[in-house]
């Protein structure tokens, strides 16, 4: 296991007040993303709309990871996107998602592209390979990245920063004068955290940072990731795997058809007594190494989504007061939400 940020200790405090529970990160310096009722909707033509992701609100405090996790589709890539100006023409955003002073939702094209994106937040996105320039190798691609957001000058000094920067993401340097296209899917994910981690941002934004990659390198990167928030830095990650989560997260963000369903300190999820909403208890109990019962049934259309709570169909703690859509108590937004840990939780 890595070294924990005291942000992780804090969680065996008592929980503080219900109203404050979902904003406040745990640390008291100012959170490094403050993320307020962000909502994106997609518009499609012949009208419909599709809730991408419905008031979304965290923090995320300095040194500390937050993991969000959630079945495919839910909205978590739109959620990055929307704070990197990466969403396509037919978005639309609301809310807003604080970097310091800067509201990352109405900042123009020219302030992301010059100041924030890769100088204040650093992202790994989803599909690498996508993301990279084709017709370069990755050696010229992280060579410039080097000389764009860092102080190094020289070929000698640029080639062996460069050479620093892919051993750091478990890049082997034999590859580097590869192109994209002669990469894995795996070397191309290490090629983009590589590239990722050069400008020492602030903020790292790493979604799916570990797909295709094998159980060690999956340690690897996630260490790497989690030395670089250590000094002062935070992490939002996205994943679908939660033993990578379990090993990186100081708190845990389950979504659920578009909306933060439950928010909670990382000992709580993984430990005992667990998450406390139904969705997040299923997502863990499908685990191999749990019940392996997965979840029944699928997740609603983003397009048509029930005025309730949207899990109500597949969760067998349902009542009539699911029609309603339940707010955010304490650490999880659901009408009948599992058991709260007790003292004695709280002190094992
Ligand atoms: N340009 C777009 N136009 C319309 N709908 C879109 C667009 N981009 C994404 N969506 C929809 O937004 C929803 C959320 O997508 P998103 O990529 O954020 O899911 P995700 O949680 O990241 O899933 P995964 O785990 O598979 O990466 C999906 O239903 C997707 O179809
Ligand atoms: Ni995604």
């Amino acid at each position: 296991m890595t070294e924990r940020p005291p942000a992780r200790a804090a969680e065996a405090a008592p929980e503080p007040p219900a109203a404050s529970a979902v904003d406040a990160a745990p640390a008291e310096r100012p959170p490094v993303l403050s993320v307020r009722g962000l909502s994106v909707r997609f518009l499609l033509p012949g009208g419909r709309r599709i809730a991408a992701v419905t008031d979304a609100r965290f923090d995320v405090a300095p040194g500390e990871c937050l993991v969000l996790i959630g079945e495919s589709g839910c909205g978590k890539s739109v959620l990055a996107s929307a704070l990197l100006g990466l969403l396509p023409a037919n978005a639309q955003t609301s809310g807003g998602a604080l970097l310091g002073e800067l509201d990352l939702l109405t900042a123009g094209e020219p302030t992301l592209a010059r100041t924030v994106r890769g100088r204040r937040v650093g992202l790994i996105p989803q599909s690498p390979a996508a993301h990279l320039t084709p017709v370069r190798t990755i050696r010229s691609q992280m060579e410039e990245t080097v000389a764009q957001l860092t102080g190094v000058r020289g070929r000698a000094a640029l080639r062996s920063a460069a050479e620093r920067a892919a051993a750091r993401a478990g890049f082997p340097r034999d590859h580097l004068d590869r192109h994209p296209h002669e990469l894995s899917g795996g070397l191309a994910q290490r090629a983009a955290t590589a590239l990722a981690l050069i400008g020492d941002a602030p903020l790292l934004l790493a979604d799916e940072p570990t797909t295709g990659l094998d159980r060690d390198l999956v340690d690897h990167t996630v260490d790497e990731l989690r030395r670089h928030i250590d000094a002062d830095r935070a992490l939002l990650m996205i994943t679908h795997d939660l033993a990578a989560a379990e090993r990186i997260a100081d708190r845990v963000a389950v979504m659920y058809a578009g909306r933060i369903v439950e928010l909670t300190g990382a000992d709580t999820f993984f430990g005992s007594p667990g998450p406390r909403h139904p969705y997040s208890r299923g997502l863990l109990e499908a685990l191999p190494d749990r019940s392996f019962t997965p979840i029944p049934g699928l997740p609603p259309e983003l397009g048509g989504l029930p005025d309730g709570c949207a899990f109500a169909a597949r969760c067998d703690r349902a009542t009539d007061a699911c029609t309603a859509l339940p707010p955010f108590t304490g650490p999880v937004a659901c009408h009948h939400p599992l058991p709260a840990p007790t003292p004695e939780d709280l002190r094992a």
